[in-house]
């Protein structure tokens, strides 16, 4: 039987006090993160393990160490000679050189819209520099064309394609690397009506995002991917040998993985001397990545601006700071849609339930209008946009607006609805109105007691730009901002504040590790995280025993690495065998990867909440979430039955989907697929891994003592989400390095840790002392 090698990988919560979730502010934990409360918080400076990595520092943050001086190697890449005239031509011509098929007609048609665009005027001035050099950094205004001109002209570059090397064009979220691929695959002559098309979406040009590949190896010779699908796949391949140029765009959003990469590649370029490099940024403030691409001291890295964009966009701001920004947006939104010309809309709010809401909101107000003045104002639909919905799903903001009611009527508007998710790479062809309230929600990290909070706060000059160059993508629009121009002048930030500042790094490092990157303190980051977070990240990942006391990649972590989950997840995965329930930790696993499979319309919530209680497991949420997906199963994936169960047919394909792919890394790694045949013990093992909540969405109808938790949200009050029950006993045998109460100061955990372990000992005292009274009463019995 496996035990815990060190540290639980469970997040395990006490409490002993009935409203213990009030407390959970003094809980640390995130993600699926190993907790206690903080009678029990590990010095961060006292751990040896720790203290190891910052060279035995105890008491200080550490600070690098200065770079030993090492003789600059010789350095040079290898050019590759284009011409602006050939590329050209190869456009042109008649025949695709990629596919050697002849072009449509329609080809010929976006290309000519494409030669308008800002990046195509200045194409062989930019093919030059990019013979010239191996890195560039290039600015460009929204809408200029970076994003699908570039990776196209750097695909022409490369031609001819014998040497099977791809394009890579890295998008900080899953909607834009496949929206913009589509985009890119039908300038490339994906999009003919009158033939089969030449270029195919999935082969020639590609995607590919956490859980969904579509690419071809052989075939593909431009793949646009998010960030950290290609940070994955350095782990495997550190000097990304496939790629013969690698373009890191919407830089100046700082994503954890995009400034991982940055620092990856920098030394990645050093060694593959046919490397080509481009960071793609919108704002100027490109003297940081220049910095920090300079690969021979002095020489910084080349910057390539260009000039201009395609449609003018007019701003507008209130006169008044807005007490209510979701009232004036929902205001805002039908004041364009009673008075504004054609053109749809585009406003960004915070957060998936705010999106919801408003959404109904927009749309029975547009009916109202609409009864009233049917004469003047139009059909309206609502389309919401967050990164919880299926990928289809979000597809649906490429949807037609409504048809207008007859003819000669107003014409019908689409509004979409978004988080961030749509202020970069997205160009949604129609948009004319743009709506910015100036808000976002934003993720912040506390190392300190390891909580990691959403907050809803003020964004950025560099996101206002953004936002407003969603509008005027296809023609001329318009963008309202919800605040005053003083206030975007004087209280805006200019920048967004990088991720890896405010991040939990748990995942990165991992990743990190399996890069070989030894050094993390003196890795090449372009800011360097707060060493707090470093040093909480390498906490987890030993107790977890991905990482050895050395530091070291273990081959269990080595193993974590290859699950697209977070350590704790994946961790789950691989010991589940051991505990004889892998098969339904995959499910269970898989369910919790996916968005919330639960539906719960405004008007039918008892419905819901009744339809929900009948597939309810009274021992916690995740074998709820267990019970739902073999229900699904045996009702063979059946759309009426999630229909009348109040669940969600798209999440739980994506399960099923999900679950298939971990399948498949399961087996690659030879970790065995078994169930329990006693469905009681069965059970009891799944909850010996896992948790139990009481956010008000937990079926849990008790209040128990001890429970793991698999979320822990801190919005207005702290909430624990996906919870199950498990007993103290389970915490000592299993996580018995964890809870090794000498390490635990005096405090409610450790006294009530102490007492089951009084007990037992009680009990096994009273149990040698019977059994000697039993062997006495035999001995006196015998003698007798
Ligand atoms: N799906 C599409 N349908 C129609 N036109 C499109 C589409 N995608 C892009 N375009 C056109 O190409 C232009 C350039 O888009 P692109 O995404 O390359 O710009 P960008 O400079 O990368 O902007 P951003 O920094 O905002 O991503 C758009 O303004 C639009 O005119």
């Amino acid at each position: 039987m496996w035990t815990w090698p060190k540290k639980p990988a469970y997040r395990i919560i006490l409490s002993l006090d009935p409203a213990f979730v009030d407390k959970l502010s003094a809980v640390c934990l995130i993600g699926t993160d190993i907790i206690s409360d903080l009678s029990h918080p590990p010095s961060l400076t006292d751990n040896p393990y720790l203290a190891h990595h910052y060279n035995g520092r105890k008491g200080a943050a550490p600070e690098p160490a200065p770079s030993p001086r090492i003789k600059e190697p010789l350095y040079g890449f290898l050019p590759r000679k284009v011409i602006g005239e050939q590329v050209r031509k190869a456009m042109d011509g008649d025949i695709n050189p990629f596919t050697k098929q002849p072009h449509s007609s329609q080809y010929k048609k976006i290309l000519e819209a494409r030669k308008k665009l800002p990046v195509f005027t200045q194409m062989d001035e930019f093919l030059k520099i990019f013979s010239e050099n191996q890195i560039i950094i290039l600015v460009g205004e929204t809408g200029s064309g970076k994003t699908t001109q570039i990776p196209q002209f750097v695909a022409y570059s490369d031609l001819p394609h014998t040497k099977g090397k791809l394009v890579a064009c890295t998008q900080p979220r899953r909607v834009a690397a496949m929206s913009v691929a589509k985009r890119v695959a039908d300038e490339m002559d994906a999009c003919s009506t009158e033939s089969t098309p030449t270029v195919q979406l999935g082969r020639h040009v590609g995607y590919s995002i956490r859980f969904e590949d579509m690419t071809e190896p052989g075939t593909t010779f431009l793949s646009y991917m998010t960030d950290g699908t290609l940070l994955r796949e350095a782990t495997n391949d550190p000097s990304l040998e496939r790629y013969s140029t690698i373009i890191l765009d919407e830089a100046h959003e700082r994503t954890l993985a995009t400034d991982i990469l940055m620092g990856l590649l920098k030394g990645v370029a050093k060694r593959r001397l046919d490397l080509k490099i481009i960071v793609m940024s919108a704002t100027l403030d490109a003297a940081k990545f220049q910095k920090h691409f300079s690969l021979r001291s002095g020489v910084l890295a080349t910057v390539f601006n260009v000039q201009g964009r395609t449609h003018p966009v007019e701003i507008f701001y209130t006169q008044e700071p807005e007490p209510d920004y979701l009232e004036a947006a929902i205001r805002t939104v039908l004041m364009i849609h009673r008075a504004e010309a054609e053109g749809d809309v585009l406003l960004f709010l915070t957060g998936e339930e705010e999106i919801e809401d408003a959404c109904r909101k927009i749309k029975v107000d547009a009916d109202d209008l609409i009864k009233q003045d049917s004469e003047s104002v139009g059909p309206l639909v609502c389309i919401p946009l967050y990164s919880s919905l299926p990928p289809q799903q979000q597809q649906r903001i490429f949807d037609a607006p409504p048809a207008t009611r007859s003819t000669g009527g107003p014409p019908g508007r689409k509004v979409v609805v978004s988080t961030n998710i749509a202020e970069t790479s997205l160009t949604i062809d129609g948009i004319v109105y743009v709506v910015d309230p100036g808000f976002s929600k934003q993720k912040i990290y506390n190392p300190i007691i390891r909580v990691e909070s959403q907050f809803v706060s003020a964004i950025s000059k560099a996101s206002a730009r953004q936002r407003a160059g969603r509008a005027g993508r296809t023609k001329p629009g318009k963008c309202y901002r919800l605040f005053t121009e003083k206030d975007f002048i004087s209280e805006l930030e200019e920048q967004t504040h990088p991720e890896i500042l405010k991040s939990n790094l748990s995942n990165t490092v991992l990743e990190m590790a399996k890069l070989g990157i030894k050094d993390l303190v003196r890795f090449g980051y372009v800011d360097a995280p707060p060493p707090e977070t470093l040093m909480r990240a390498l906490e987890l990942l030993n107790y977890l025993s991905a990482l050895d006391d050395d530091g070291n990649l273990t081959a269990l972590g080595a193993t974590m690495a290859e699950f697209p989950l977070d350590p704790q997840l994946s961790k789950l995965l691989i010991v589940s065998s051991e505990f004889k329930c892998s098969n339904e930790m995959l499910t269970i696993t898989a369910m919790m990867s996916v968005p919330n499979v639960w539906l719960r319309p405004n008007n039918q919530r008892q419905q819901a909440d009744a339809a929900k209680a009948l597939l309810t497991v009274p021992d916690g949420d995740h074998l709820t979430l267990l019970n739902v997906y073999n229900q699904y199963m045996q009702n063979i994936h059946d759309k009426n039955w999630t229909w009348t169960h109040y669940l969600s047919h798209r999440a739980l394909q994506q399960a099923d989907n999900v679950r298939a792919q971990l399948q498949r890394t399961m087996e690659r790694f030879d970790i065995d697929l078994v169930s329990l045949s006693d469905e009681k013990k069965l059970y009891t093992n799944i909850r010996q891994a896992l948790v139990v909540g009481l956010h008000p969405s937990c079926g849990l109808d008790t209040q128990p003592e001890w429970v793991l938790f698999n979320e822990f949200v801190l919005t207005t009050r702290p909430y624990i989400r996906t919870v199950s029950e498990v007993r103290p006993e389970w915490l000592l045998e299993y996580a018995g390095n964890y809870f090794d109460l000498s390490t635990f100061i005096d405090g409610e955990t450790k006294r009530a840790l102490q007492l089951v372990i009084n007990k037992r000992a009680g009990k096994f005292s009273k149990r040698i002392d019977s059994g000697k009274d039993n062997r006495k009463a035999r001995k006196q019995k015998s003698n007798r």
